[in-house]
């Protein structure tokens, strides 16, 4: 068997990826943080047409009439489902265009973006990880646009995830857009791993949160955040 990283297959020259995108992914490879993938070479519709078959293979195995009217085109849904919404993440290709002017008006105290809606999946199970995100920064060279930290949190949740590499992922691509380390991320989600199936906890959910910067040093900043 080859080793890992024998068998990826870097895209560092496609043109298609965004400078910042580029940016970001680099970033999370240096720190670890990059969600583990292999890039197999095919497009979108060969993905699609793949996990359809499988999806066929999945019901029939479960014994499912795929001739029925209702059934028949669940394959094809969960194929578009999967590639082009829940699992768009994995393509940087579809990262967000971020919007960054210069910070003329010389803001050095906290933006922060709270209860940004967040819906993901566990990568363990292929289930619902439902929730929120608070993000908060403080700018230094640049301001980025506001609804572009929802879009941000939403590229990282549109993957298979486990919750702290995605807090962890929120806040390196928002440290590298913005150049600056004074960065804080929180999220709180239920798990619907841990609360349709195994343990059937409908009550628990799960806070992670990642800091930067004077997050991480100014006591008061951190209060603040938390609060
Ligand atoms: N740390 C972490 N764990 C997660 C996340 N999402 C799901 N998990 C956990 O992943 C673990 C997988 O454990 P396994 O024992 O391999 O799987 P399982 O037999 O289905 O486990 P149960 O859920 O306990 O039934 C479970 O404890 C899940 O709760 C996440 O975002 N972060
Ligand atoms: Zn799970």
């Amino acid at each position: 068997m080859l080793a890992k990283e024998a068998v990826i297959v870097r895209d560092a020259l496609d043109p298609s990826i965004s400078e910042p995108a580029q940016r970001v992914r680099e970033a999370l490879e240096a720190k670890g943080l990059e969600t583990p993938m292999v890039a197999n070479g095919l497009t979108d519709e060969q993905k699609r047409k793949r996990i359809e078959s499988a999806m066929r293979d999945v019901m029939d195995t479960l014994g499912l009439d795929l001739t029925d009217d209702s059934l028949c085109d669940t394959p094809t849904r969960i194929a578009k489902m999967y590639v082009n919404e829940i699992f768009g993440g994995l393509d940087y290709r579809k990262f967000p265009k971020i919007t960054a002017i210069e910070n003329k008006m010389q803001i050095d105290q906290p933006v922060q973006v709270s209860d940004i809606s967040l819906t993901s999946t566990c990568e363990h199970h292929f289930v619902t990880i439902d929730g929120t995100a608070t993000v908060s920064y403080i700018p230094k060279d640049t301001v980025i646009g506001l609804s572009k930290i929802n879009r941000l949190v939403g590229f990282f949740a549109q993957r298979p995830q486990v919750q702290e590499r995605l807090t962890q992922q929120v806040l390196v691509a928002l440290q590298t857009l913005t150049n600056t380390e004074d960065v804080a991320v929180s999220i709180n989600a239920t798990h619907y791993c841990v609360k349709a199936r195994g343990i059937r906890d409908t009550n628990s959910y799960t806070k992670t949160s990642a800091l930067g910067g004077r997050f991480l040093t100014d006591n008061e900043l951190k209060r603040e955040f938390f609060r």
